[in-house]
């Protein structure tokens, strides 16, 4: 069966040139200049997508856009709407995505982005029509976002958001303090989107030196400089037709926002030396524990580079103000470290559970995930109770108070080593030993240039 394809727009040249380019990869089409005729139009040809454009009419407040959207959702929820719109009313895309578009194609467009966004969504309507009979057999842990643990309000709220935006190709910009969860996040992200079969590649700009920055990101020729000793691959190559994720983006200088955004906008590359022209199909997710609207403020952030990368932004709360949250994240640690270190006897006593929530942990999640691994590798009874807890959280603080005492970062790169040894270098058992992502891992390495 043909999918037919809605196009509301009412520039007749571009609806012509729209209607040429979905008829060629395989669609019926139908399109509407007026806006008047949008709501029969759907109910007539019962489109599987709609193509809205929301610079409708002369007014370029979006409003007319906005009221067509409305108006079919209401009608059909389910219906998958695709908005179009220039890049100087993107914020009018993220209202419409909000208001419950799934997705949307900034003009001018890129055919092949356009094909893919359109595929994606009727293959995902169809799926999720075909899901409803079965939608009880899904399990959590097919659910991307099933392993991350947590019900406070106002972290399903983002989740939620997270959810929703996953399957389209928007940029998302993830911030929250350290340890908060922003990878996992990305990673659910990518793996609840249609790219999920695409690489999911990690990158920490933090890491980078800015004399890398171009080598790393774009690649290098052999012979761009004196060390390209052989032809490289930069991330955006290895992430192609997948997700990059540009972890700590706000630690980029000036110099290489500009080469970043460049490329962002041209959708194209070339790497170091080489003259060659690569177009680039990937999909962008940020992270960054800084404010980038001060820095922007303040000169050392690009405000055309936060609004590329900052479709939608998910800040993520710090631990302390998600304490509810706290036991079943504890729960959910000691059941790995039973499994992992084969210790099935663990169990939290009720004052431990207790005391853990009344815990600050500046570290968050990762600093409850490291005093939950310590206490079940100490601890010899079954039973962990506050005195075990309360004699590492100590120490734990103690350590990264003290100066001369060992820092938060080399007791990771112990950590790393000493499992990475454990494992012959194997990195996905040391990643599963230390509770950690392949990718995080890789992240580590790199960060601390840990020798394997
Ligand atoms: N809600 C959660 N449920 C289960 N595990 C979590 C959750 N949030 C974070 N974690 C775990 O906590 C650790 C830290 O998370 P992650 O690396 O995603 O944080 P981050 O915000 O990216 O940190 P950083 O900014 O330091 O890189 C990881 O091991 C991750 O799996």
């Amino acid at each position: 069966m043909k999918h037919t394809i809605l196009i509301i727009e009412d520039d007749t040249i571009v609806a012509k040139s729209l209607e040429l380019l979905l008829k060629r990869a395989g669609y019926a089409v139908r399109s509407v200049t007026r806006m008047t005729e949008a709501l029969p139009a759907v109910n007539d040809c019962r489109p599987s997508l709609v193509l809205l454009d929301m610079n409708f009419t002369i007014d370029t407040s979006g409003k007319d856009g906005m009221k067509i959207l409305g108006q079919i959702l209401a009608e059909q929820p389910q219906l998958p709407i695709i908005l179009m719109t220039g890049w100087a009313t993107v914020q009018l895309a993220v209202e419409g995505m909000k208001a419950g578009a799934r997705d949307f194609i900034a003009k001018p467009w890129d055919n092949k982005e356009l094909l893919n966004a359109v595929a994606t969504q009727v293959e995902q309507a169809s799926m999720a029509f075909g899901a409803v009979a079965g939608a009880s057999q899904v399990g959590k842990e097919q659910n991307p976002f099933g392993g991350i643990i947590g019900s406070s309000p106002n972290l399903e709220t983002i989740l939620d958001q997270a959810a929703r935006v996953a399957p389209t190709q928007a940029s998302v910009l993830i911030t929250g303090e350290s340890g908060t969860g922003k990878e996992l996040v990305a990673e659910a992200i990518h793996a609840a989107s249609l790219r999920a079969k695409g690489p999911f590649v990690a990158v920490n700009l933090g890491g980078v030196p800015p004399s890398l920055f171009e080598s790393e990101l774009f690649g290098h020729k052999a012979g761009a400089f004196t060390d390209a000793k052989t032809d490289r691959k930069g991330h955006f190559e290895l992430a192609e037709d997948g997700t990059l994720f540009l972890d700590e983006i706000g630690d980029l200088d000036l110099a290489a926002q500009v080469k970043l955004l460049r490329v962002l906008q041209e959708r194209q590359y070339q790497r170091l030396g080489d003259s060659k022209i690569r177009k680039t199909n990937v999909r962008i997710l940020s992270a960054t524990s800084r404010n980038l609207h001060s820095m922007t403020a303040a000169g050392t952030f690009r405000e055309d580079l936060l609004y590329r990368i900052n479709l939608i932004h998910l800040p993520l709360p710090p631990l302390r103000d998600r304490p509810a949250d706290i036991p079943g994240l504890a729960e959910h640690f000691l059941a790995s470290a039973r499994r992992r270190y084969d210790r099935p006897e663990l169990t939290w006593s009720k004052d431990a559970l207790g005391w853990l929530r009344k815990q600050s942990f500046p570290g968050n999640i990762r600093q409850l995930q490291n005093l939950v691994e310590r206490v079940a590798i100490l601890t010899h009874e079954p039973r962990l109770q506050v005195l075990h807890l309360e004699a590492h959280y100590r120490k734990k603080q103690a350590e990264s108070l003290t100066p001369s005492g060992v820092t938060l970062a080399e007791m990771e790169v112990r950590m790393i080593e000493g499992a990475l040894g454990r494992n012959g270098n194997e990195i996905a058992a040391t990643a599963r030993e230390l509770g950690l992502t392949r990718a995080a891992l890789y992240r580590r390495i790199e960060k601390f240039r840990i020798k394997q």
